[in-house]
């Protein structure tokens, strides 16, 4: 067993790659590739540079397992079983899993999943309203993404407020090419909007979100559309960048809005509106709410799209206006408004340093 000190975390969203060295629970360097390719040499650039103890890869599909493991490979081949459910994420996680295993030798390379906070769901949030034969036929259960995230959000928000967790009550949206809003009360989580998979619930960048049955089955029915035709649709091509026929990026959207597009300002328009519907329905979820927080790449960067989405919540007791600035409290009637950096980085160091890391 060695001491972790120096960890090398790996962070492959759907729009971006996010590395970061962090040395006893601070981050020293960090590379972003905020429109990222797909491309390994960004890992293998920063991994020269940095000679970590351990690496650390977010995993945005772990399937039951609670927190991080080794990924030797066996278990990359058991993790590939997912990459059909989460294919923006799984594939590129892995091969920069391999990646860091070939660059740094006698390294030891953990998985941390996305996954993992929401193994803690209730039961009545995770169950599905399918025959019972079927869920249990097929292991079909509502799961949850942006756990690491969410986790770290939850846990700043507690210093913050000055408050523990185990008596917060918090909806967290995260807000970036990909959008999920979590209620948590008492440190668990008690409900998401994203569960079977990261295609469920709201709208993303390139991610069509939920959609009545019907529509997926009629589209099949016209047999214009494969399995493989129809993934891609709802996966790559729609959401925003479907809905706005240009791009996913909000700040090619914004500026197409201010420029008077309307297919932008509806796209826009339609993620704000599901995302407000979907805050007061995780509030329901909630015996009381002390705090909203906004976190991910939208939200870090657009506080105005943030005032869009409260302007329509004042009934929960909410601000009008979210706070000027990161990390700063703007307390409404009932409930606080936070805007705060995703740090899954600082939440993977925090996981890997709290499991024995055995060298390979
Ligand atoms: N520096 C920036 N300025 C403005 N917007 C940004 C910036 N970086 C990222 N964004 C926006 O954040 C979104 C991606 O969020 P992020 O959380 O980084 O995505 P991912 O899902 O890849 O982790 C994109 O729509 C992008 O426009
Ligand atoms: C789970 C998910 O959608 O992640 P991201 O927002 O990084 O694409
Ligand atoms: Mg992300």
């Amino acid at each position: 067993m060695v001491a972790v000190t120096r960890t090398l975390t790996v962070n492959p969203g759907s729009s971006s790659l996010k590395l970061a060295l962090v040395v006893d629970g601070r981050v020293v360097d960090r590379a972003t590739d905020d429109r990222w390719s797909g491309a390994l040499d960004p890992l293998a650039a920063f991994a020269r540079t940095t000679s970590p103890d351990v690496v650390a890869v977010r995993i945005v599909h772990g399937g039951d397992r609670g927190g991080p493991t080794s990924l030797t490979p066996a278990e990359l081949a058991d993790l590939d079983q997912h990459s059909a459910l989460a294919p923006l994420h799984q594939p590129a996680a892995l091969r920069l899993a391999r990646a860091a295993l070939a660059l740094l030798p006698g390294t030891a390379v953990l998985g941390c999943y996305d996954t993992s906070y929401f193994t803690a769901l209730p039961e009545v949030a995770a169950a599905l309203p399918l025959p019972t034969w079927l869920t249990e036929r097929h292991h079909l259960r509502g799961r949850g993404f942006h756990g690491l995230s969410v986790a770290h959000a939850v846990r700043r928000t507690g210093d913050l407020l000055d408050r523990d967790l185990a008596e917060l009550r918090v909806v967290v949206v995260h807000w970036g090419a990909g959008v999920s809003v979590t209620a948590v009360a008492l440190g668990r989580p008690v409900s998401t909007s994203m569960g079977f998979s990261p295609l469920d619930g709201l709208p993303g960048a390139t991610r069509s979100g939920s959609l009545d049955p019907a529509l997926v089955l009629g589209l099949l029915s016209t047999g214009e559309y494969d399995l493989d035709r129809l993934r891609a649709l709802l996966i790559r091509e729609s959401g925003l960048a479907g809905m706005s026929g240009t791009s996913g990026d909000i700040r090619d959207l914004a500026r197409a809005r201010r420029g008077g597009d309307p297919s932008a300002a509806l796209a826009i328009a339609t993620q704000t509106r599901r995302l407000a519907r979907e805050i007061a329905s995780a509030r329901a979820c909630l015996d009381d709410l002390d705090a909203l927080v906004f976190t991910g790449g939208v939200a870090e960067h657009h506080p105005d799209l943030c005032r869009e989405v409260l302007h329509s919540l004042t009934h929960l007791g909410l601000p009008v206006d979210p706070p000027p600035a990161q990390e700063i409290v703007e307390r409404g009637p009932s409930a606080a408004v936070l805007r705060l950096p995703a740090r899954e980085e600082l939440e993977m160091d925090r996981q890997v340093c709290a499991v024995p890391v055995v060298a390979r």
